[in-house]
């Protein structure tokens, strides 16, 4: 994990977040604090371009328009023909009819390299019914059963989050449980974590431990700033966990020990 967090660091990758209108702000920061660059471009016109630029791609359907879905497949479609690393957040797909089928629409186009949601969007995914609120996964399931039936299923590695983050490549399927309940606390925890895993994407390696290094870390960060004193709810975690992303890991781990 380490060794992939100071790559990130040394190269400050530029990552395209074709994303949610509630999290544009806090992903941004998120990607500079932990030491990525980012760039919001949501518009047909420019996707491609913004992507061929960039050194990741993030899909997050959170707000999604039929404008907005448009620019994704050309995003997603340049990025794939440069080689260059996709993730697909599938947030609230589970909700509506709209959401799912705009989900198909990108995954036939765009392959991605990691999908990552709860267990109740990457359940939908592949066909287990889970309960779920909105953007909010309610039920757990079985999460080693459902991340691997997506990875073999979209051909991806798929990051299952929650209490217990599960992550799969299809055959080897890993479990982190670093994280505090704070992070269900705050909007936006489950998206700007797709752009930092992205961002991990971008650096060389396996696919597989470069998801689990940015899940890993993630929780890290997020448990060592719940630990700060003065932290007493979700208003006084945020600064302290955009602070903890910008940090070490043998930082983080110490704080925490
Ligand atoms: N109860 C919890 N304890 C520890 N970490 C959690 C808990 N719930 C979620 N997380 C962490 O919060 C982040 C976002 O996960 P999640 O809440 O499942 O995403 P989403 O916001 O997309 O529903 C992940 O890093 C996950 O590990
Ligand atoms: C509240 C909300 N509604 C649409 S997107 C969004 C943000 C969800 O962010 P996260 O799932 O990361 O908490």
């Amino acid at each position: 994990m380490n060794e992939i967090v100071q790559k990130v660091r040394a190269q400050e990758p530029l990552i395209h977040n074709l994303t949610n209108a509630v999290v544009m702000n806090f992903s941004a920061n998120g990607l500079l604090a932990f030491g990525a660059s980012p760039i919001m471009a949501n518009a047909k016109e420019d996707a491609a371009d913004v992507a061929k630029l960039s050194n990741g791609v993030l899909i997050n359907i959170g707000t999604l328009t039929e404008a907005q879905l448009e620019a994704m497949i050309e995003a997603g479609k340049a990025a794939n023909e440069a080689g260059i690393p996709v993730v697909i957040d599938p947030v609230g797909v589970a909700a509506t009819n709209f959401r799912t089928e705009a989900f198909q629409r990108i995954v036939e186009q765009v392959h991605p390299d990691v999908i990552k949601g709860n267990a109740g969007e990457l359940a939908h995914l592949v066909g287990i019914e889970l309960e779920t609120k909105g953007v909010d996964a309610v039920g757990e399931g079985n999460s080693q059963e459902i991340a691997g039936k997506v990875a073999v299923h979209f051909q991806t590695i798929a990051v299952l989050t929650g209490k217990v983050d599960t992550v799969s490549d299809g055959k080897q399927t890993l479990t982190n449980e670093t994280g505090h309940a704070l992070l269900s606390k705050v909007t936006g925890a489950g998206c700007l974590l797709g752009s930092i895993i992205t961002a991990c994407l971008s650096v060389e390696g396996e696919n597989l431990e470069k998801a689990y290094a940015a899940v890993k870390y993630y929780g890290m960060a997020a448990a060592y700033a719940a630990s700060q004193s003065g932290v007493n709810g979700p208003g006084t975690f945020l600064p302290q966990f955009l602070d903890a992303l910008t940090m070490e890991p043998d930082t983080l781990e110490k704080g925490l020990m």
